[in-house]
């Protein structure tokens, strides 16, 4: 497949990341109010992981989006929500939020040069949207994959999230894009709980936060949005990984909650390798975002043997750190395989996106040094 004859899938899905994380900007400042007056946006699936109005709002306009520009037909895409609990007969005041936010952020689908309905979608057509996202990929053929909102657990706490979109083709992740709506300014204020105090302003008096990245597969470049009220910016900015190799500046980030990713395992392989800072704890595949901008050189997660990653998680944050010149692999140096479903079947330990190869070899290494002495 050329790169070139991407254009309007990558046009597309950047228009389409911009237009669902102005839902969730609108989502996410709702759930700040006092919980009387929320309306219920929460709720808790069967692992006990949060899901809200803003994952199955973005998992219904990119849906419905796509269909429209590519045609329903042969559409295959692959997203973590399903339609499950909304279709419950109690869910019906769940269903008139979702409806409320996609119907809103879909009326101002012209300004993003998008599709919009010639009225407003009912229940009906919503979770036909959101259900039509069940294919389970493959190794074979195009397929979109989508993480409506990664970090559910930092969208409710007003913390970092994103909103991840990808295109597969014959297991090859060909083009990503990550929306990062509080994505700040400044790399400081990524930490765990920092974003709450972003105060920093623009001179229009804007909070100089939140943008869009996207990277096509073998263009050898990453860009990155602003995120703007109500459109797309004019323009875009290069984005490159940091150069420092040495494992004494660099900066590592990962999963904020213990059980997501070992901390005492990665404390440890950092500290044999010659990492000093503090881990950066941060939520989301916006740690993906931190290595393409140069804010860390280091993303590690361990998760526990029996959990599975799934593709939504990794698909366009790893097409973006390696556009930006970086390296992602698993704890064994192989390429991470999309091909073979949801899941990243055959993943050996953990993950290991890094700035550069230096660094990259020194964690692989460490880790072989480190693995038999650990737990997991
Ligand atoms: N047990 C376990 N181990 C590892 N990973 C898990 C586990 N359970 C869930 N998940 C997936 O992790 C996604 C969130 O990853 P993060 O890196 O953002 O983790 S953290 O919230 O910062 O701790 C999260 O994505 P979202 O559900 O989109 O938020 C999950 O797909
Ligand atoms: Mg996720
Ligand atoms: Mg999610
Ligand atoms: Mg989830």
């Amino acid at each position: 497949m050329a790169v070139e004859s991407l254009a309007t899938e990558m046009d597309t899905a950047v228009r389409v990341v911009h237009l669902a994380s102005s839902l969730c900007v609108k989502v996410q400042e709702k759930l700040r109010l006092p919980s009387s007056t929320n309306g219920g946006h929460v709720k808790s699936k069967d692992d006990d992981s949060p899901v809200t109005v803003a994952d199955w709002g973005v998992q219904a306009i990119v849906s419905w989006v796509l269909a429209e520009v590519f045609g329903g037909e042969n559409l295959s895409i692959v997203a973590e929500e399903d339609t499950e609990s909304l279709s419950k007969a109690e869910s019906l005041g769940l269903l008139g939020a979702v409806s409320n936010a996609v119907n809103e952020a879909l009326s101002e689908a012209p300004r993003y040069n998008l599709p919009k309905p010639d009225k407003p979608l009912g229940s009906t057509e919503i979770l036909k949207a959101i259900g039509r996202c069940s294919s389970v990929g493959g190794p074979k053929g195009r397929h979109w994959v989508l993480d409506p909102v990664d970090g559910t657990l930092g969208f409710v706490r007003g913390d970092q999230y994103a909103v991840a979109l990808a295109l597969i083709e014959n297991g090859k992740v060909l083009l990503g894009v990550l929306g990062c709506p509080n994505y700040p300014v400044k790399k400081e204020c990524l930490s765990n709980g920092c974003n709450q105090t972003v105060t920093t302003k623009s001179a229009a008096g804007s909070v100089l936060k939140g943008c869009v990245m996207y990277a096509k597969r073998g263009s050898g470049q990453a860009w990155m949005q602003p995120l703007i009220a109500g459109g797309i910016p004019e323009s875009a900015t290069l984005l490159k990984v940091s150069s420092v190799d040495d494992p004494a500046l660099a900066t590592v980030c990962e999963p904020v909650e213990r059980a997501n990713s070992n901390h005492l395992f990665t404390a440890g392989l950092a500290n044999s390798m010659g990492v000093r800072k503090q881990p950066m704890r941060v939520y989301s595949m916006v740690k993906y975002a931190a290595i393409a901008r140069g804010d860390a050189e280091v993303f590690m997660k361990f998760a526990q043997s029996s959990y599975k990653e799934k593709i939504w998680d990794h698909a366009a944050g790893v097409v973006i750190v390696e556009e930006a010149g970086g390296v992602v692999t698993d704890a064994g140096g192989r390429n991470l395989d999309f091909s073979k479903g949801v899941y990243l079947e055959g993943l050996d330990r953990g993950i290991i996106a890094c700035s550069g190869q230096v660094l990259h070899e020194k964690i692989i290494g460490a880790v072989y040094a480190s693995w038999e002495s650990s737990s997991l």
